[in-house]
């Protein structure tokens, strides 16, 4: 394995050399679990000054982490030993990522303001409408059964919705996602409990009353085919008796985060800036896998 030698060998060497003999007696599975004794990897600022070793590993549930061991090591302003044969250490993704689902009615401003947050907060917004409606382009059977259930108001197969959101996690770098406008039903939660099975730290729910949201789709101008007064109406249904009971769910577990929607974009934004300031103030001081957050 090589080093650099940049100042502090002897403890970057001792370092690697522990994470390579537990590396190589950890299941898959464990690797994950294993890497808080030794702590996290990272390039972002809060870590610097800190001795730093992390291990990854490709888990096939959730895809996210690459096999390899890395140590950084910063004090002032020297800095940083890797192992040359695995990825930098920006690459060493040593947490589960974090998931926030994002729900509401239809026309809420979800998607509104979860472009503002992922702007902010770093966060990847994956909008499953979105993810579904870009496959409709894809002239294939399966983009023509979405478009028949997206124009008719209904939620599409859990198992194609849940894939496409698995993929585009595993094609992110990011650690970090805004879940917009899932899990839409139980069946989608079940699936997604599954095939990714991350617990997301929070739900924040969008609150507005219908004839808000009403007008609001009503002039979106996105050219959308589910933004006429028919299919708002059976969106509306399905949001009252397939989502409602999601939210409920969530908010049994105390993971709903109430957002009052009816209100001006900025003002909604505002309200929300604290929550998310909190989750990365967590993410600098509690360096645990599957930690909970609780607002
Ligand atoms: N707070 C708000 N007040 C008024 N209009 C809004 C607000 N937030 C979003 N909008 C507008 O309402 C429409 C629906 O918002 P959008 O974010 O697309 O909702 P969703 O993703 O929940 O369906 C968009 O045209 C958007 O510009
Ligand atoms: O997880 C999802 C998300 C969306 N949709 C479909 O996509 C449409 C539009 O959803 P989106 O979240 O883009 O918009 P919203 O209805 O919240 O305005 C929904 O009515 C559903 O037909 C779905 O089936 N599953």
């Amino acid at each position: 394995m090589g080093i650099q030698k940049f100042g502090h060998t002897r403890t970057i060497l001792n370092s690697l050399r522990r994470l390579h003999q537990s590396y190589h007696s950890f299941s898959i599975e464990n690797v994950v679990k294993q890497k808080v004794q030794f702590g996290e990897c990272g390039n972002s600022p809060e870590y610097l000054g800190n001795l730093a070793c992390g291990v990854g590993a490709q888990v096939p549930a959730s895809g996210l982490f690459t096999v390899g061991v890395s140590t950084m090591y910063n004090r002032g302003s020297s800095y940083i030993a890797s192992d040359e044969g695995s990825m930098p250490p920006s690459f060493t993704l040593s947490r589960e990522p974090k998931i926030v689902f994002v729900l509401g009615g239809p026309g809420s401003g979800k998607g509104t303001q979860c472009a503002k947050v992922a702007k902010a907060f770093g966060f990847e917004h994956l909008s499953a409408g979105d993810l579904l409606r870009a496959e409709i382009y894809s002239d294939s059977d399966e983009g023509r059964a979405i478009q028949s259930m997206i124009r008719e108001g209904k939620i599409v197969s859990s198992e194609v919705t849940v894939n496409l959101i698995h993929r585009a996690m595993q094609d992110s770098r990011c650690d970090r996602f805004l879940i917009d406008g899932f899990p839409r039903s139980e069946e989608n939660r079940l699936v997604y409990d599954k095939v990714i099975g991350i617990d997301p730290l929070f739900v924040l729910f969008f609150d507005c009353s219908l004839e808000e949201m009403e007008a609001r789709l009503l002039s979106r101008n996105q050219g959308r085919i589910d933004d006429n007064i028919e299919t708002i109406r059976k969106r509306f249904k399905v949001f009252a008796e397939v989502t409602l009971p999601v939210i409920e769910y969530y908010r049994s577990l105390g993971k709903v985060v109430t957002v009052n929607a009816a209100r001006a974009q900025q003002e909604i934004f505002k309200s929300i800036l604290p929550i998310f300031s909190s989750i990365d103030e967590s993410m600098r001081v509690n360096h645990t896998v599957n930690q909970k957050l609780v607002i």
